[in-house]
C-alpha cells in the first residue's frame, strides 16, 4: 500500500507522507501537491489501520473539506469517507452540541451569522443610548469578532481600554458585555463563540480535554497561516500532549490578518513544538517558470518569512506582462479592452473563449469596477466566491 500511495509523490512529498509521528510543518507553495500530499498522508494513516474517527483534519472552508473527502475516499475506498474532515466551525459546532449540557449551553443552541450579528449589536446600542452615528454597526461587530478571534472576553476589552485610555473600546467593550447577555438570553452562539467557547470548554474541564485529545490522535490543519489565536490555541490543546499535528501553509499566501490571522502562528511553529520535522513543497505543477520567477521576485521582499524557492519542471510559453493604471476603474476598463481584443483577434483564429480568461482580486468589493467594466464591454462574466465558512 505504501508504494501505491506514494508512487505518484515527489520525494518531498513522499516524506511529508510517511512522516506521521510528531510534531510536522509542511511549507507548501501554491501549486506544489498540499491537497495531494494532505489526503494522502491520510490515506497512508488509514492503510496503517488507524481508525478514520481519530484522524481530524481542518480546513477553512466546507468546499476543501468535501474535496479533501472526496479524495481521501478514491484513494481508500470505503472507510475513507469516515475520516473527520471538516471545518473549525464544524468541529466546534458538533462538540458543543455534543457537551452542551456539560457546560452550561442548551443543546439546541442556535448558530447567529454576521447579519444577526449585527441587528443585535443595534438592539445594544439603542439600548445603551449610544450614538449610532460614531459607533458604527459593522465596525463594534467586527470588533466584538475579533475580540473572540484573540480569545478576549467583555471584561478583557474594557480592562485594555481603560489602561490605554481609549474611549471607544471602553464604549465598545460595554457593548459586547450587553451582546453576550443577550446571546444567552435567546440561546444562541456567534461563529466566534463557536471556538471560544471550544476553547474554554477544554481549558475549564480536564476530563473533557483528556477525552478528546483521546479522539483526535492525529490531527492536521490545512492553511495553518490563516489560523487567528482562538483556532491556534484549539488546536494546541487538542495536540498539545500526543503532538501528531501535521500542518500545512504558505506563508507567502497569508491574506487574512484583517480576519484576525497571525502569520507568526506559522512561523513559530517550531518554537511551539520543538523538534518538529520541516518539509518544503518547493516544486510547482500549475505555473510556467515565468510566472513562478515574477512571484519569488515578489514575495522576496515580504519581512518574515521562511526561504523558499517555487521551480516547476512545466515548460514556458508566454511572458507576465506588467499593467499599470491610472486608478481602479482604469485597471478594469483595461483589463476589459484586452479580453475583447484578444477575443475579437481570436475571431479568425478561434483561440480563445471568455471562459479562458480569468480575474483575481483581493477583497470581494473589488468585484464592483470589473463587473460595471465588464457590462459596458459585454463581456460574460460570472462571480465566483469563497464558500461560506460553515
Ligand atoms: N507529484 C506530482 N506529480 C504530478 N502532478 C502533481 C504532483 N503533485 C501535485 N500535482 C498536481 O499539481 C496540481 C496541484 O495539486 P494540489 O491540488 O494537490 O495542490 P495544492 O498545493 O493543494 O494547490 P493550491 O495551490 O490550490 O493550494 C494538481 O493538478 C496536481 O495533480
Amino acid at each position: 500500500m505504501k508504494e501505491i500511495l506514494t508512487k505518484n509523490l515527489n520525494p518531498s512529498q513522499t516524506e511529508a507522507v510517511l512522516y506521521i509521528k510528531g510534531p510536522l510543518i509542511i511549507f507548501a507553495g501554491a501549486g506544489t501537491g498540499k491537497t495531494r500530499v494532505i489526503t494522502h498522508r491520510i490515506a497512508y494513516l488509514l492503510s496503517l489501520g488507524v481508525e478514520p474517527q481519530s484522524i481530524l483534519a481542518v480546513t477553512f472552508t466546507n468546499k476543501a473539506a468535501s474535496e479533501m473527502k472526496r479524495r481521501i475516499s478514491d484513494l481508500i475506498p470505503g472507510t475513507g469517507a469516515n475520516a473527520l474532515v471538516l471545518t473549525f466551525h464544524s468541529f466546534c459546532a458538533h462538540f458543543l452540541h455534543a457537551e452542551a449540557s456539560r457546560i452550561n449551553l442548551n443543546p439546541n443552541f442556535s448558530i447567529y451569522d454576521f447579519i444577526d450579528q449585527k441587528n443585535v449589536v443595534k438592539d445594544c446600542i439603542k439600548e445603551l443610548n449610544i450614538d449610532e452615528k460614531r459607533f458604527k454597526l459593522s465596525t463594534i461587530a467586527n470588533k466584538i469578532s475579533r475580540a473572540k478571534d484573540d480569545l478576549k472576553f467583555p471584561s478583557d476589552m474594557s480592562a485594555e481600554a481603560k489602561y490605554a485610555g481609549d474611549f471607544f473600546g471602553t464604549t465598545a467593550a460595554k457593548i459586547y458585555e450587553l451582546y453576550q447577555k443577550k446571546l444567552e438570553r435567546a440561546d444562541a452562539v456567534d461563529f466566534g463563540d463557536l471556538i471560544m467557547r471550544t476553547v474554554s470548554a477544554l481549558q475549564q474541564h480536564l476530563e473533557l480535554l483528556e477525552r478528546y485529545r483521546e479522539k483526535c490522535k492525529y490531527i492536521m490543519v490545512d492553511e495553518y497561516q490563516d489560523t487567528n489565536h482562538a483556532q491556534y490555541t484549539f488546536i494546541k490543546l487538542l495536540a498539545g500532549k500526543h503532538r501528531n499535528i501535521c500542518v500545512v501553509g504558505d506563508d507567502d499566501q497569508s491574506v487574512y490578518s484583517w480576519r484576525g490571522a497571525d502569520i507568526n502562528n506559522i512561523l513559530d511553529f517550531e518554537k511551539d513544538y520543538p523538534n518538529a520535522k520541516s518539509v518544503k513543497l518547493e516544486q510547482n505543477y500549475r505555473s510556467t517558470p515565468k510566472i513562478l520567477s515574477t512571484a519569488n521576485q515578489v514575495v522576496k521582499h515580504n519581512n518574515a518569512r521562511i526561504s523558499k524557492r517555487l521551480w516547476t519542471q512545466n515548460p514556458d510559453n508566454g511572458s507576465v506582462t506588467v499593467l499599470k493604471a491610472l486608478n481602479e476603474n482604469n485597471e478594469a476598463e483595461k483589463i476589459a479592452e484586452k479580453i475583447t481584443e484578444l477575443i475579437y483577434l481570436s475571431m479568425y483564429g478561434n483561440k480563445y473563449k471568455f471562459s479562458d480568461f480569468a480575474v483575481f482580486y483581493r477583497t470581494n468589493a473589488q468585484s464592483r469596477t470589473f463587473e460595471d467594466a465588464f457590462r459596458s464591454s459585454r463581456i460574460p462574466y460570472t462571480v465566483v466566491r469563497h464558500a461560506t465558512v460553515l
